[in-house]
């Protein structure tokens, strides 16, 4: 069984936290860290009627969080070969980048075996449009 140990380390802005993990994932900073209780909830337990995509990663979910902001939840899937690579690039190389024609990445959830990344949500037309943080590879 993977196992991940979540450190947040103290005396850091709220919602802005340091994961740390044991294997070979190295820090990660400056992401927002999500209960898989809390996305769970935002995309009403997963339902099929959420899903809006499938990628290498896994599938994408349409979620509302408590206080209302539309996400896109990424849910890396077990058989994802490159998820664990996958994953942290994304959260290395997108969490720190803010740009309008980026997808911006709110923060994950890496909670036992759950790896999860949360973005804003963008509606087909903009999609189009907008370069996914899933296009920067290794
Ligand atoms: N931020 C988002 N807002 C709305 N829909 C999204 C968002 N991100 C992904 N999707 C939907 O999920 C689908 C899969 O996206 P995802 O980024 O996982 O895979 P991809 O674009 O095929 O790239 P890759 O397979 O290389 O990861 C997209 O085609 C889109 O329909």
């Amino acid at each position: 069984m993977s196992c991940f140990t979540c450190i947040f380390k103290g005396k850091q802005p709220p919602g802005r936290q340091t994961v740390q993990t044991d294997e070979d994932f190295s820090s990660i900073e400056n992401v927002k860290i999500y209960s898989y209780k809390e996305l769970r909830k935002a995309t009403m337990d997963f339902s099929p009627g959420n899903k809006v995509g499938e990628g290498g990663f896994g599938s994408v979910y349409n979620g509302t969080l408590k206080d209302g902001t539309v996400v896109a939840v990424k849910v890396l899937s077990h058989e994802s070969r490159q998820g664990k690579r996958k994953f942290l690039t994304e959260l290395n190389v997108v969490s720190d980048i803010t740009h309008e024609n980026l997808v911006r990445l709110y923060g994950c959830c890496v909670e036992g075996d759950h790896r999860i990344l949360v973005y804003n949500y963008l509606e087909n037309n903009s999609l189009a449009q907008t370069r996914l943080g899933s296009n920067y590879h290794c």
